[in-house]
């Protein structure tokens, strides 16, 4: 039952008992007080009577006796009136025949109205019929004396009919009268309680069910009472979720760190732009920006500063797009940046063009300048692609292209891109079977000490023999290798391999000289200690016949998990070369952080040897500096005679390049490798 209409029954109720017993109380006084007059009345009359009539009863004057009678019996409510001897015979009677009982009660008696005058015995059984019939007969008797003399009686039968019946008319009154007061009341209060209670209840009620239904509004109750204070409450608590809305809407659109839009955000708005470029047959560009560099500006200078360079970078490109335009992050140095709206492919180029200058601008990032570079790849609706995914997977693609030293930073999504993108995915399943198919071969080059001929050791290098296109590089499928994860066991077959072949030609009697074993930053870790540690002991190699090379991309990791676990392998007496030395971040802070044993000077510096005077005063600052922190230095990729003589001069310790021997299978360096000689192994 709805809270109302329980209100207005307990009220309803509550009035019509207090009514009740109101109406009750006042019937019951108002027919005492009406018996009582009735009583009072019939009183005055007999006494009247009883006085006036002893004069009549000592002179027998019957006719007077008889007025008498009917003078008492006219009366109002008078049913009879009877004039008695001291014997109590009556003498003269008169009763009411208007009043249908005292017909009746003549009818039952076997009397008739036109028998008159009754006889006293008729009259007193009349007057006994009429007193035991009539329930509402009040009978009086008043004594009629003659001085001390007793002459008779008046007896006065006295109806309450009309009593009766007044007080019917009056409870009947009486009752209207408060059910009008009752419906009135309780109408009255029906509003009032509708207007102050029900109506903010209810409007409370349907704000909370549509709050629950994600609907929040507030609801404005006026009243300073309870329900006041409740909507109030209720505001506040509509008002905080708002704002924690607010917040977890933000947190889920919007990048913290740059307040850009992020992912999410990014593609509902391309989805939105989309389906506005559709309705109105307009060009939408995606563009994707990745920085080059960012890694080494959070490694070097620290993450705050990383977080502080995006933050301006953020801005930076942003006030160099349109108002229509969206700018996102995605993600660590991914940008995405939406152009709704464009003419032609030219305007596009325009744009990428003043993103690229913004990013390429000095920043002053904890005080230090900084230059980041960025690759930008861009995809546009609906040449390239007509869903947000499609667009955004393809600008991505670009901007893949746009990292590869062939192309431009800037680079436009084609549709040979996607065919290069699905061979690159060939290529990475038939890895995943290329160790199983015995599809890998290690090849040799050796590395030659400077001012000699004889190769003091070789650099392992791995060639994939593929069975549909032919011998694959390393550049082209150890990349894939590192994305898939399918390096840690390329590597392991690798270590394998190397010792498998230190160990058949020391067998063989010959001196292969240490292996230098290139190593993923993927596998630099605990376990890589424990593998090279089991290889060597179930090969029965001397960890010093091993070498790991490893890129300066190893900086990407945790350093001190990569520095823990170098430590481990030098510890076990394996040395450590630092790869393609000047192609990375070329910060030299790693040098000291890390202990390598040896630094590979990249074949990019030597290619313009010896003409090219600022490379040559570069390789001869690496011998130094090199030298001076202990570290034995070989060039990569001598091809000349020229070359050579340069390097020799400069002080490189050890060289390698086509010059002095091209990567060959086992066997042919096998062919190259002196006898054994006790020393070597
Ligand atoms: N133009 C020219 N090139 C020369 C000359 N001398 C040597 N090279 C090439 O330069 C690369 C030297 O190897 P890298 O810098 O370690 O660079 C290697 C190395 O980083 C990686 N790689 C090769 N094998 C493995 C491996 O087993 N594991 C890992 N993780 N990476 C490997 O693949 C890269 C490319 O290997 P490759 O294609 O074999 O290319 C080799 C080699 O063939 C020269 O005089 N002129």
């Amino acid at each position: 039952m709805r809270l109302a209409s329980r209100f207005i029954l307990i009220v309803s109720g509550i009035l019509s008992v207090t009514l009740a017993l109101n109406a009750y109380y006042f019937i019951h006084s108002q027919s005492q007080l009406l018996e009582q007059q009735l009583n009072e009345r019939g009183r005055v009359l007999g006494h009247l009577i009883a006085l006036i009539s002893p004069d009549a009863m000592l002179s027998f004057d019957f006719l007077t006796l008889n007025e008498y009678a009917r003078e008492v019996s006219r009366q109002r409510d008078v049913v009879y009136g009877v004039i008695v001897n001291d014997k109590g015979t009556p003498l003269t009677s008169f009763f009411n025949e208007q009043d249908p009982r005292v017909l009746d009660a003549l009818q039952a008696l076997g009397l008739d109205k036109e028998t008159a005058p009754l006889t006293p015995p008729k009259t007193a059984r009349l007057v006994a019929r009429l007193s035991s019939s009539l329930y509402d007969l009040l009978p009086m008797e008043f004594p009629i004396s003659h001085g001390e003399r007793p002459l008779g009686q008046l007896k006065v039968g006295i109806s309450r009919e009309q009593l009766h019946a007044q007080t019917q008319k009056q409870l009947l009154i009486q009752s209207s009268i408060y059910g009008l007061i009752i419906l009135f009341l309780c109408s009255a209060i029906f509003w009032v309680f509708r207007y102050n209670v029900m109506g903010p209840v209810n409007r409370l009620m349907n704000a909370s069910r549509n709050a629950g239904q994600g609907e929040l509004e507030e609801v404005t109750v006026t009243s300073r009472d309870e329900l006041g204070s409740l909507a109030e409450t209720f505001n506040a608590m509509v008002h905080a979720i708002r704002e924690e809305q607010a917040k977890l809407h933000y947190q889920a659109n919007y990048d913290a760190l740059t307040a850009l839009p992020n992912r999410m955000m990014a593609i509902d708005r391309l989805d939105h732009e989309l389906r506005l470029a559709r309705r109105h047959n307009e060009l939408v560009a995606v563009i994707f920006i990745d920085l080059d560099n960012f890694k080494v500006v959070n490694d070097t200078m620290g993450h705050a500063a990383g977080d502080e360079l995006l933050a301006m970078l953020g801005a930076r490109l942003l006030s160099r797009l349109r108002d229509v335009d969206t700018l996102a992050r995605l993600g660590g140095d991914e940008f995405l940046v939406l152009l709704p709206r464009v003419q032609d492919i030219d305007e596009v180029k325009q744009i990428a063009t003043r993103l690229l200058e913004a990013t390429s601008e000095r920043l002053l990032v904890h005080g230090r300048e900084v230059i980041v570079h960025c690759s930008i790849g861009i995809a546009l609706y609906p040449d390239d692609g007509i869903s947000a995914e499609e667009l955004m997977a393809n600008a991505d693609n670009a901007m893949y292209q746009a990292k590869t030293p062939a192309h431009l930073p800037i680079c436009f999504f084609t549709q040979e891109m996607n065919v290069r993108v699905r061979e690159r995915l060939q290529l990475e399943q038939d890895l995943h079977l290329a160790v199983e198919r015995g599809e890998l071969e290690l090849y040799f080059q050796p590395i030659v000490q400077s001012g000699q001929c004889q190769p003091v050791g070789a650099e392992v290098l791995l060639r994939w023999q593929h069975p549909q296109n032919g011998i694959i590089s390393p550049a082209t499928f150890i990349p894939l290798a590192e994305a898939s994860g399918l390096i840690v066991t390329i590597g392991d077959w690798v270590l394998r391999q190397a010792c498998s072949w230190l160990r058949h030609w020391l067998d063989l009697g010959l001196t292969p000289g240490p292996l230098a074993i290139n190593i993923s930053r993927l596998q630099l870790q605990d376990r890589l200690v424990t593998v090279i540690r089991d290889l060597a002991s179930e090969y029965r190699i001397a960890t010093h016949m091993l070498e790991l090379e490893m890129t300066e991309n190893i900086l990407l990791d945790d350093h001190v998990q990569v520095s823990k676990t170098l430590d481990q392998l030098q510890a076990m007496g394996i040395k450590l070369s630092l790869d393609d030395f000047g192609t990375g971040y070329s910060s030299l802070s790693y040098l000291r952080r890390f202990s390598f044993d040896a630094l590979k000077i990249d074949r990019s510096f030597i290619q313009g040897l010896p003409q090219d005077q600022d490379g040559c005063a570069l390789i001869g600052a690496i011998v130094v500096m090199a030298h001076r922190l202990g570290l034995r230095v070989v060039a990569e990729g001598v091809e000349t005679v020229e070359q050579r003589d340069f390097l020799r001069q400069q002080g490189c310790d050890f060289l390698q390049g086509y010059l002095l021997g091209r990567p060959m299978t086992a066997s042919a360096y096998q062919a190259t490798l002196p006898c054994f000689s006790a020393a070597n192994e």
